[in-house]
């Protein structure tokens, strides 16, 4: 599904600012994986998920999605195949839109709206079903202004959108990391069911090791540019948060050093 084959990154190369982001990163993952991504500060997490998603030209390599060589493609290009969720509750949604605006936006796929949009009563009722399927009581505010939700309420609805046009591949990039805990599981829950449900494709990065470990079928954790334990199936299964700092220092030659994953 998508194969990333030996991408390399450097950012400011030639001048004192270089830093050396990705190096020689290989990925494949098979229709229907769900992969999370761990590892310490600036191990290089983000960058795949940024080259991955065409933030930014790789150096060097190769990134396909069902064959499809997308290494050139702009990002906006990408996106057509790409959902993708931030940590910023802001971004994703239109805060000054209506719920239902939003919604017809991201199942136009981008397209724009005509000023005096409203929507259809069949189209109405399709968005009342995805938002009861939150849990969040949102089918009942279908005429309130996103800016209004709570970041909660505001990165499930943005999960949705992401979704809605069965993307190959999602992107989260540590979408539940400036939520309160509780919040954050509760999103972290509406994440599972409907990467399950849907079985998409899913790469999720996040600081929290129970989360690593408790979704997904897959888990890779990453340091200094690579990746440095690929585990899954039974054996991530019946990993613990134990199994995976010794599985880091092993693999690193050194302490993981990261208290926002260690408290996490
Ligand atoms: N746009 C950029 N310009 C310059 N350097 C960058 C840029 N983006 C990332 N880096 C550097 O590349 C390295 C990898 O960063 P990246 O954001 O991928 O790490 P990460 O694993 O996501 O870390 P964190 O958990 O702290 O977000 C870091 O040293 C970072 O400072």
């Amino acid at each position: 599904m998508l194969t990333v084959n030996n991408i390399s990154k450097t950012f400011n190369p030639g001048t004192i600012t270089e830093k050396i982001a990705l190096t020689n990163v290989s990925l494949e993952l098979k229709a229907g994986d769900f992969v999370t991504v761990i590892g310490g500060n600036g191990a290089g997490k983000s960058t795949l998920m940024n080259s991955i998603a065409g933030t930014f030209p790789v150096d060097n390599g190769q990134i396909s999605i069902d064959n499809n060589d997308i290494t050139k493609w702009s990002e906006h290009k990408r996106a057509k195949y790409i959902g993708r969720v931030f940590q910023d509750p802001m971004m994703g949604t239109a805060a000054g839109m209506m719920i239902e605006e939003n919604l017809a936006i991201a199942s136009r796929r981008g397209k724009t709206l005509s000023l005096r949009w409203s929507a259809p009563k069949s189209e109405r009722n399709k968005f009342r079903e995805l938002l009861q399927s939150l849990n969040l009581g949102l089918e009942d505010r279908l005429e309130s202004k996103v800016g209004l939700l709570s970041g909660g309420q505001r990165q499930a609805l943005t999960l949705l959108m992401a979704t809605m046009a069965q993307p190959k591949l999602l992107l989260l990039d540590e979408h539940t990391a400036a939520l309160d805990p509780k919040t954050a599981q509760q999103v972290l829950n509406i994440t599972n069911d409907i990467v399950n449900k849907r079985q998409l494709t899913t790469l999720m990065i996040t600081h929290n090791m129970r989360d690593a470990l408790r979704c997904g079928n897959r888990l890779i954790m990453m340091f200094n540019g690579q990746i440095i334990v690929d585990v899954s199936g039974d054996d991530k299964k019946n990993l613990t948060v134990n199994d995976l700092l010794s599985m880091f220092e092993k693999a690193s030659g050194s302490e993981m050093a990261n208290d926002r994953m260690l408290l996490g």
